[in-house]
């Protein structure tokens, strides 16, 4: 079946300016948030995506589907599995420009069914930037790096001040993002 998907970014973007102090390819990252729905270890209902960084400015993730998961019986529920796309689009915008942004917009294609106890092998990349707006997309492999691809993503992200977490959010907000990453040290060179 064919599918129309609109042009992708929708409006001219220069190349994202990746931060000289980005992590590695291979680094291991996150959780950039211990309490983190998507990434936290302190967070036992939380998705607990793992990421590392990739080549030529990806961020491959991983995502396993367990029975928590589930929207019809023995698959994995479809805006759980946004929700993990958000967290790894997130990741792949957050450790490369290393400015704080949120998700703006966000639209998912899902292509096969994921089912329990399969693995997500979703590679994020950055696709271009017009001032705030930092457009990203990413596909997810099933069970393996060049599995077939079951759902495909696209984001935009808008770059924001730090106060947008401590205004809107936690007055501790800053804090807590600090302890968490503290505790990275190599993410910190
Ligand atoms: C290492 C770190 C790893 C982090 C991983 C975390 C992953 C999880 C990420 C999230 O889930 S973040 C939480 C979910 N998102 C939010 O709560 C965001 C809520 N929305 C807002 O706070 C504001 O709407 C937003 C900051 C996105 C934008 O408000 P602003 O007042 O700062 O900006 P503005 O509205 O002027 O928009 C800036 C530009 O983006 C455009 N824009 C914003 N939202 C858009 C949208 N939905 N669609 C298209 N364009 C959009 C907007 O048109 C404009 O374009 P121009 O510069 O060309 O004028």
């Amino acid at each position: 079946m064919s599918r129309n998907v609109p042009d992708w970014p929708p409006v001219d973007v220069e190349p994202v300016p990746v931060h000289p102090k980005a992590p590695q390819a291979g680094t291991k990252l996150g959780p950039h948030y211990s309490e983190c729905f998507g990434c936290g270890d302190e967070v036992p209902t939380g998705l607990r995506l793992q990421s590392t960084m990739g080549d030529e400015h990806t961020v491959h993730s991983q995502f396993t589907v367990t029975a928590a998961h589930q929207g019809a019986p023995g698959l994995a529920h479809g805006g759980l599995l946004a929700a993990a796309f958000d967290e790894a689009l997130g990741a792949t915008v957050g450790y490369q420009l290393r400015k704080p942004a949120v998700t703006g917009r966000l639209e998912t294609d899902f292509l096969r069914p994921v089912p329990v106890g399969s693995t997500l092998f979703i590679v994020g990349k950055l696709d271009g930037m017009a001032g705030r707006k930092v457009y990203v997309s990413a596909n997810g492999h099933l069970d393996a790096e060049d599995g077939p691809i079951a759902l495909r993503a696209r984001a935009l992200f808008v770059i924001v001040a730090v106060e947008h977490f401590t205004t809107h959010g936690d007055k501790d907000a800053i804090a807590k993002l600090s302890a968490s990453s503290q505790k990275r040290p190599d993410l910190n060179p």
